[in-house]
């Protein structure tokens, strides 16, 4: 039987499928507008489950995805309950830490719990009258013609429901996108990186951090990398990224110990030998997908956002900044054209997809250009060279980072003006090599050393007599 979802006053009705991070901000910026929103989640309510001990998993919380949470008034209770990284802490092979701050005070990223996020999002959702939460349904398909959609229960059960809008935020592997690829003129790519991700916890140390709380730790080593984030409870989760075929080949404690040893030998003593051998084990390497697909709408009745858009590898700690932000673009273009979804749903594809395009891209570049060339020294040399350019030419040279992390300049923008002040910076450095060049070949002419001198005299004379020994 197909119902639609009474609507409560005969505004239209959103249906968003999905309640992960995206989905339930979503259903705050609808539901603030005044339509009738059904948030559907095929997970049962998170909130309910049993808290599950040990590894909580955090994200970084930057600026786009605040500016998203502010809008609906949910940036304070977020950011209350996040730590800030007021700078990287690059860990050394031989232990040495050497923090590189992230730029002016105000800029600092937040690590923040992402279930307790999550939680903070649907209850929000849940607190408007226009809104519903219906957990335990997960969308099998839908009808591009008439909208209705097909959920099936736990037991079994399937449900029909009508909607004016289909909001896809249910993730990289996107039931409401499967539609999609049957349209034509659907562009839809998928990478899957050779890198695996794992999480180990790192214990507090009589009841404090072990390590400084207020800065996102990393161990560049080329093909191996390492970040720790640090959580409420005074853990750190530590992501490990690595080749599969390396995590296949470490297949006991010992190997784990002999790994950490060689590559992050600071971090076993901090994470702990037992617990190192334990956790590593405890769930296997996940995979990490780069999805980029166009448009992102279908009609006047189906738009795609957050990792049902633009699944991102995380090497930049962007991917849900970037879903955020996506809902707060949707939301302007809103406004801007009067809720009318015929417009407003085009507008949105051709104002977004170049921009998360433009972060998937960067993030890729980040996993390619840290997997080949960054270990500690060169990620050091990097930062000083980029942050000291930027002092001298503050409106000129900013960092790549700073642009994605700290502001909402659009990303395929920043990555327009990357590439211009890398052409200033490579030209600037090829004048000065000309100057220092044609500089000291003069002063060397003008005013030869003595010791020059009396080279070429010799070389002269050789060339004049071979014979000649002298
Ligand atoms: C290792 C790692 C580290 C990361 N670190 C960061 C970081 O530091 N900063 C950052 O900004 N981003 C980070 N990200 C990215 C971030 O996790 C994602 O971008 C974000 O979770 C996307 O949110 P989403 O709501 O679009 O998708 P999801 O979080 O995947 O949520 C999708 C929801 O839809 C539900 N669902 C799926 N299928 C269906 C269906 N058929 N019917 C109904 N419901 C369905 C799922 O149960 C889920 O609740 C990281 C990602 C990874 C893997
Ligand atoms: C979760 C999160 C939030 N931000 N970042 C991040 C990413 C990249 C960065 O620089 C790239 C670079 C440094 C040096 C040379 C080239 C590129 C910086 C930085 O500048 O501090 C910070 C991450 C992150 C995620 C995964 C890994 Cl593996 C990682 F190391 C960090």
């Amino acid at each position: 039987s197909t119902n639609k979802r009474k609507s409560t006053n005969n505004k239209k009705v959103v249906a968003v499928v999905g309640g992960g991070l995206v989905g339930a901000l979503n259903a705050c910026f609808f539901a603030k507008r005044g339509f009738q929103v059904e948030v559907f989640e095929s997970r049962e309510d998170i909130r309910r489950a049993k808290i599950v001990k040990g590894r909580s998993i955090n994200l970084a919380l930057s600026h786009r995805g605040r500016q998203a949470l502010k809008h609906v008034g949910m940036e304070d209770t977020i950011v209350s309950n996040g730590i800030p990284m007021h700078s990287r802490m690059i860990h050394s092979l031989n232990g040495t830490q050497s923090p590189i701050p992230y730029g002016k005070k105000g800029q600092y990223i937040l690590s923040v719990d992402r279930a307790n996020l999550n939680k903070e999002l649907l209850s929000a959702a849940e607190m408007y009258p226009n809104a519903n939460l219906n957990f335990a349904h997960k969308l099998l398909d839908w009808n591009t013609e008439t909208g209705a959609m097909t959920f099936v229960r736990v037991d079994g059960a399937k449900e029909e429901i009508q909607a004016d809008l289909i909001v896809g935020c249910d993730g990289a592997f996107s039931a409401v996108r499967k539609q999609f690829l049957r349209q034509s003129r659907f562009n839809y790519s998928q990478t899957y990186i050779p890198h695996g991700y794992l999480e180990l916890t790192m214990p507090p140390v009589n009841g404090e951090f072990a390590m400084k709380p207020n800065h996102l730790h990393i161990w560049p080593r080329n093909t191996f990398m390492m970040i720790a984030l640090p959580n409420l409870d005074k853990t750190f989760t530590c992501t490990l990224f690595m080749p599969f075929d390396k995590f296949e080949k470490i297949t006991t404690g010992n190997q784990v110990i002999d790994f950490f040893q060689e590559y992050f030998p600071d971090a076993i003593q901090l994470i702990g030998v037992d617990a190192l051998k334990r956790d590593y084990f405890r769930l296997p390497a996940q995979a990490m997908v780069s999805v980029k697909c166009s448009p992102y709408h279908l009609g006047d009745k189906c738009v795609l956002m957050g990792d049902a858009a633009h699944a991102v590898v995380p090497f930049y700690g962007q991917g849900m900044n970037a879903g955020f932000e996506d809902c707060l673009v949707f939301n302007e273009i809103m406004d801007q054209l009067n809720e009318d979804f015929s417009a407003v749903l085009p507008e949105y594809t051709r104002i977004r997809v170049p921009d998360d395009h433009a972060i998937a891209d960067l993030a890729m570049y980040n996993y390619v250009e840290m997997r080949a060339h960054v270990n500690s020294k060169w990620f050091l040399f990097q930062k000083y060279v980029v942050n000291f350019l930027n002092m001298i030419m503050p409106r000129t040279i900013i960092p790549l980072y700073t642009m994605v992390t700290f502001t909402r300049m659009r990303y395929h923008e920043a990555v327009k003006h990357w590439h211009w002040q890398n052409k200033v910076i490579k030209q600037g450095l090829f004048a000065c090599a000309a100057v220092c060049l044609s500089g000291g070949s003069y002063l060397l002419l003008r005013y030869p050393p003595k010791m020059l001198y009396v080279l070429v005299e010799q070389l002269w004379t050789r060339l004049q007599d071979p014979k000649n020994p002298s």
